[in-house]
């Protein structure tokens, strides 16, 4: 892992809400995000990711993301994540594009590693993974929903999902395809990529890219009666379970890992692509006037 400066606005949030184990909250401090770690429910944990403005994948964010992960993953109490944004603009705007625009190959390099690393962490936790969407997210921003184990989303007409890479003027990256192909199936995904389409709560829900839709105040608890379900499964059943379902399309990323990162390094490295980056980000900082 790189060292990392400590940043302001960057973190991920384990909020207490009178937990019924009794534990004491414990609270730590780890470069950069604060990590307050306490129960909330028994054997669950919310994490609310804390980037602010638009919880965008910078590499420090998703550096601070694994190490979190890696932590709940490796503390045997913790059964289940609900993830979350503590950011109101968006749950997440997926790829940080600054990360992209104007580095060196070396960078590019690191960067697309850590996003497959996370990716594959998520994609193969043995944890209960449930997203609770309360905002929009669109291409990269749907990496942790697609890997996730079920997805809710706030029925707000802000709240548009889907992987809209081509109206970027990109293809998604397989691994990003995959999950969709496995969640929805495969001619809707080639409906969805190929027109890049972000699908409002109602159709999101039809096409099956979300499993539930209920009003925004209460996707917290509905993603916690969820959890419940599925913690009434034993782990170890379970666990096998996903692991045998999921495991083929995680060893594509696995096999191809290096060659993929090749491909977006050249890509991305590109003048043409680099303008068009640099064009983009004007354009959203200027929808913002
Ligand atoms: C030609 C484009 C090419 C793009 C990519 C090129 C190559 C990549 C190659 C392969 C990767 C493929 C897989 C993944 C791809 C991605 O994830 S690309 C990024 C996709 N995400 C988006 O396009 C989301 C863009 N953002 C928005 O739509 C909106 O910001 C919003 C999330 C809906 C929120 O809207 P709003 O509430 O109106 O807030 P603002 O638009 O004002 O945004 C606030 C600030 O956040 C900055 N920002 C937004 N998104 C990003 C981002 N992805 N990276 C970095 N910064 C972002 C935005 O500029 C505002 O900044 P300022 O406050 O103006 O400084």
């Amino acid at each position: 892992m790189p060292h990392l400066p400590p940043a302001q606005g960057l973190g991920f949030r384990m909020r207490p809400s009178g937990g019924k184990s009794g534990r004491p909250a414990a609270r730590s401090v780890h470069g950069v995000s604060e990590v307050s770690a306490s129960w909330w429910w028994w054997s669950q944990a919310p994490l609310q990711l804390k980037n602010l403005p638009v919880n965008s994948f910078s590499l420090e964010f998703l550096t601070e993301l694994i190490i979190n992960l890696e932590k709940l993953e490796n503390d045997k109490t913790f059964r289940g994540i609900i993830i979350t944004s503590d950011c109101p603009k968006a749950f997440s705007a997926g790829v940080d594009l600054r990360e992209i625009c104007g580095k060196n190959p070396a960078h590019y390099t690191e960067y697309w590693k850590v996003l497959q690393d996370l990716w594959l962490r998520l994609y193969l936790s043995n944890l209960v993974l449930i997203s609770a969407i309360n905002g929009p997210c669109a291409a990269g921003g749907c990496l942790i929903p697609l890997t996730s184990d079920y997805r809710i989303l706030a029925d707000n007409p802000k709240c548009l999902i889907g992987l809209n890479e081509t109206r970027l003027g990109i293809s998604a990256p397989f691994w990003f395809k995959d999950p969709l192909v496995n969640i929805i199936g495969h001619r809707a995904s080639e409906h969805a990529l190929q027109l890049g389409l972000l699908f409002p709560p109602a159709e999101a829900l039809q096409v099956g890219i979300v499993d539930k839709v209920v009003p925004k105040d209460q996707v917290q608890s509905t993603a916690l009666s969820v959890m419940t379900q599925w913690l009434a499964i034993p782990d170890h059943a379970r666990q096998l379970t996903k692991n045998m379902i999921r495991k083929p399309t995680a060893d594509l990323l696995v096999k191809h890992r290096d060659t993929d990162i090749q491909n977006f390094v050249s890509f991305i490295s590109r003048d043409s692509i680099q303008k068009s980056l640099q064009m983009y980000l004007a354009k959203l900082k200027q929808n913002k006037d």
